[in-house]
């Protein structure tokens, strides 16, 4: 085995150094990797969401699609959203350009560094929670604060542009999708908007790479986790490793061009008061092709006070309690993988 290296701070650079030599051994993950997974057995039934008949003129076509989002938050907390009307040329040209950012050389990206701080706005760095985990993983990130003030790198030339145009594109596509979710949950379109300050709110602003790794089965490249905010939004490079929990298995989201992938992150499972749950899931990596990634997170004001839709309560105990976003975003970067769901920790007891 090789051993453990500790200095890793960029595992692009590492892994084009390293070959096909054995990774070292704090790369390897095999709690998850034993994990059940079912990979393609239930992939083709992931819930398929139509953003054109969600913001259609006909009530009936927009109610029959508010009904099939409420399902698929309730049952998966994933789906695919096509039709979503962000051109396939903006997001090609995203993804052309996190790739060249990542391909900057080291010494171009130091700016970016990260040092720990997860409101830093821009943040350049390698693994999960490095100063929180024991294992790491096999994954460059750029993190980027990118509202209530928009921040970017300024380099590559162009990929702030390209940036800023979809970083805005999404916060309309998810200010849309949370009024339809508000509905499904027979709460009036904006409840959940109002009540969480969405339109002064957070996004976070996410380029994963991938390299490949020669042992692919021995490590990950992120491990299990739910996203912090309301929403996030998932586009790819066309190489699969996104895989979600659903019924205890894992389920390999394969990618499909033109579409984005949309999971229910911690927020929603805290302001719909438990009904839709943030889902589980993790990167599995290759020993071929680099893989890349663009997420967005969109959540609540940062200042806000957390908690259930205070309408809810009406009809439902509250299971958990209210807590500024800005202190559950801490709370989430400073958990250990091994102390579960940060959710958890704002949640009621049973006594209570
Ligand atoms: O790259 C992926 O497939 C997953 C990325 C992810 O879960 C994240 O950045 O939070
Ligand atoms: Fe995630």
């Amino acid at each position: 085995m090789v051993s453990a290296s500790s200095n890793i701070s960029s595992i692009k650079a590492f892994a084009e150094s390293n070959g096909a030599s054995p990774i070292p051994s704090n790369y390897h993950s095999f709690a998850d990797i034993n994990d059940v997974a079912d990979a393609d057995g239930l992939a083709a039934s992931i819930p398929v969401i139509d953003f054109s008949f969600l913001t259609s003129d006909d009530p009936q076509i927009h109610t029959k699609t508010v009904d099939e989002l409420g399902k698929a938050c309730a049952e998966w907390g994933f789906f695919m959203l096509i039709n979503h009307g962000i051109s396939e040329s903006l997001m090609e040209e995203l993804m052309k350009k996190s790739r060249e950012f990542h391909d900057l050389p080291m010494e171009e990206k130091k700016e970016f560094c990260d040092n720990g701080d997860p409101f830093s706005p821009i943040r350049h760095g390698t693994s999960f929670h490095p100063p929180a985990e024991n294992v790491h993983y096999w994954r460059d990130f750029l993190k980027v604060l990118t509202s209530p003030k928009f921040n970017f790198p300024h380099k590559p030339p162009g990929f702030r542009e390209v940036g800023f145009e979809y970083s805005q594109k999404i916060t309309g596509v998810a200010r849309k999708l949370i009024q339809g979710i508000s509905e499904s949950l027979g709460l009036e379109p904006n409840s959940i908007i109002d009540f969480s300050g969405f339109d002064s709110g957070s996004q976070i602003f996410a380029v994963n790479l991938y390299p490949p790794c020669p042992q692919p089965h021995l490590a990950l490249g992120l491990p299990s986790h739910s996203d912090v905010g309301f929403l996030t939004f998932l586009i790819q490079n066309g190489i699969g490793g996104l895989q979600v929990k659903h019924e205890g298995k894992w389920v390999n989201v394969n990618p499909i061009s033109n579409c984005l992938v949309v999971n229910i992150g911690d927020q929603l499972e805290a302001v719909s008061n438990g009904n839709y749950s943030s889902v589980l899931h993790r990167a599995i990596l290759n020993n071929k092709d680099t893989r890349v990634s663009v997420v967005v997170v969109n959540g609540p004001a940062l200042d806000n006070e957390i908690g259930p839709v205070p309408k809810l309560l009406e009809k439902e105990k509250p299971l958990f309690k209210s807590i500024k976003y800005s202190d559950y975003f801490l709370l989430q970067q400073k958990s250990r993988l091994s102390d579960g769901r940060a959710l958890d920790q704002t949640r009621y007891s049973a006594e209570q």
